[in-house]
């Protein structure tokens, strides 16, 4: 079966203040449906990758595209780009506002749903990750670091995107507890039948969520491949990398 593509960075360039390129002509597919993980050493640019398909940084030459359309930097109603959710490393929530106001922002500030409309899906997302209706009119200050995470992932899904991004969703939590997000990932990229593109130094993470595997060196894509592909180890590098050994003797 052939895979649709559904984001496609193609020849992606991106420096910055004139100093070495980030990115050299990154060259990448994420498939309809599929969920690819991207891993390498830090500082290589995963997030920046991700960062070009968001529309947040504007690469110096190449186009990440989304359904065959290129992403416009800076456009915030570009609509590859709407449909994306996201969960940021840091979760990211204001701590100002109570958890369902942090989960319905989007629908509350984007697509203009009304209060009690915006509400009732924010508990609906929380009780999605397991999270209970009660926890809405908390602050994200008097949660824990699991139930942040959470919260955060009920914000990604509230809009049912067709894209989701993760960025280092199990950075932070206990074994158990990231055991518990990578299910709760896994279950709502199913649900939603969402491209996922997610980066994780956490191999156990990538195991676990990932369809399909990318890893980045030198601004360049090593090596991409199904989850198996690293399993039965198909390219030394990547193989090392992830049984945490360095390449240096
Ligand atoms: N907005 C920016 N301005 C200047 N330099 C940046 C910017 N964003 C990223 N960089 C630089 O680009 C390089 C790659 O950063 P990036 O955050 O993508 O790495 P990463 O692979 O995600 O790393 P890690 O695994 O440590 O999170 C780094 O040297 C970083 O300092």
């Amino acid at each position: 079966m052939t895979e649709r593509v559904k984001i496609a960075w193609k020849n992606i360039t991106v420096g910055f203040d004139g100093r070495k390129p980030v990115l050299k002509d990154l060259n990448l597919e994420a498939y309809e449906g599929r969920s690819l993980v991207i891993i390498g050493g830090s500082g290589t640019g995963k997030s920046v990758t991700i960062k070009t398909a968001l529309g947040l940084i504007r690469p110096l030459s190449g186009t990440v595209e989304i359904d065959g359309v290129a992403v416009q930097a800076g456009h915030e109603d570009d609509p590859g780009v709407a449909q994306i959710g996201m969960l940021f490393q840091s979760g990211a929530l204001f701590d100002s506002l109570p958890v369902w106001k942090n989960v319905a922002f989007r629908l509350l500030h984007a697509e203009h749903v009304d209060a009690d409309e915006a509400r009732t899906r924010a508990i609906e997302a929380l009780e999605q990750v397991d999270l209970d209706a009660q926890v809405a009119d908390q602050r994200p200050g008097s949660l824990s670091g699991g139930m942040l995470k959470r919260a955060a992932l009920a914000r990604a899904i509230v809009a049912r995107p067709k894209i989701l991004f993760f960025d280092e969703p199990t950075t932070g939590l206990d074994p158990v507890t990231a055991d518990v997000i990578n299910k709760l990932i896994v279950r709502q990229v199913k649900n939603l039948g969402a491209t996922a593109v997610s980066i994780t130094h956490d191999m156990t993470s990538m195991r676990h969520i990932a369809d399909d595997v990318a890893m980045v060196k030198d601004g360049q894509i090593l090596w991409r491949g199904a989850l198996d592909g690293v399993e039965s180890c198909a390219n030394d590098e990547v193989c090392r990398f992830v049984r945490g050994e360095s390449s240096e003797e």
